[in-house]
């Protein structure tokens, strides 16, 4: 385990049977569909690459980057688009792909703009829902584990960009961030 995790939540077995099993899901619901999957960089890039590969129905790929949390555990409340989508989602089934739903405000602010764009339909499939956080009521449509309220890293998840390429999940030491 890495020396600066308090514990490990989830080892790469377990994620990856829950990705499994979340992309079988997706793959039933939307039999006869072509779902546009957007994924939430950067955070969900890794839950993206492993999900696209259990869905069995045919899918196209976006991406979209966006930030709120920065160098923080705590999110700025500000969700600013760093990067768009390539193509229009006007008419499609979009399906966002998250990482992480704490507060919110990130999810929010993404279904709301691709109600406006236009997308025949808008779900959110998150591997992980901390409800615990939540400042604006909204839920994903799929998750997989419900997380403490503790910040989490590793599988995309980061602190100050670090620890996303751990295959595993787990709890950050605080004084990782008490101390900077
Ligand atoms: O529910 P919220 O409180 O809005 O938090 C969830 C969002 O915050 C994180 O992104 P971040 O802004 O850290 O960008 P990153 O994915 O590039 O790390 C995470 O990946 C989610 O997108
Ligand atoms: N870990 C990493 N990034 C996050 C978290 C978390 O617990 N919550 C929101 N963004
Ligand atoms: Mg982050």
């Amino acid at each position: 385990m890495h020396p600066d995790l308090e514990r490990i939540l989830f080892d790469e077995e377990t994620l990856q049977a829950k990705v499994a099993e979340m992309g079988a899901t997706l793959s039933r619901d939307y039999a006869g569909k072509t779902p546009l999957l957007i994924c939430i960089l950067k955070g969900a890039a890794l839950f993206m690459s492993d999900l696209v590969k259990r869905i069995d129905v045919p899918i196209e790929m976006d991406f979209m980057a966006i930030s709120s949390y920065g160098q923080s555990t705590k999110s700025s409340g500000a969700v600013r688009i760093l990067y768009d989508l390539e193509r229009p989602v006007e008419g499609r089934d979009v399906i966002i792909v998250e990482d992480i739903v704490d507060t919110g405000l990130t999810l929010a602010y993404l279904r709301d703009t691709m109600i406006r764009r236009q997308a025949a339909s808008v779900k959110i499939v998150s591997l992980f829902d901390k409800p615990s956080g939540r400042k604006v009521d909204i839920q994903p449509d799929y998750f997989g584990f419900t997380v403490p309220d503790a910040f989490i890293v590793g599988y995309g998840l980061d602190y100050a960009e670090r620890y996303r390429n751990l295959p595993y999940v787990g709890i950050l030491k605080s004084d990782i961030y008490a101390t900077g």
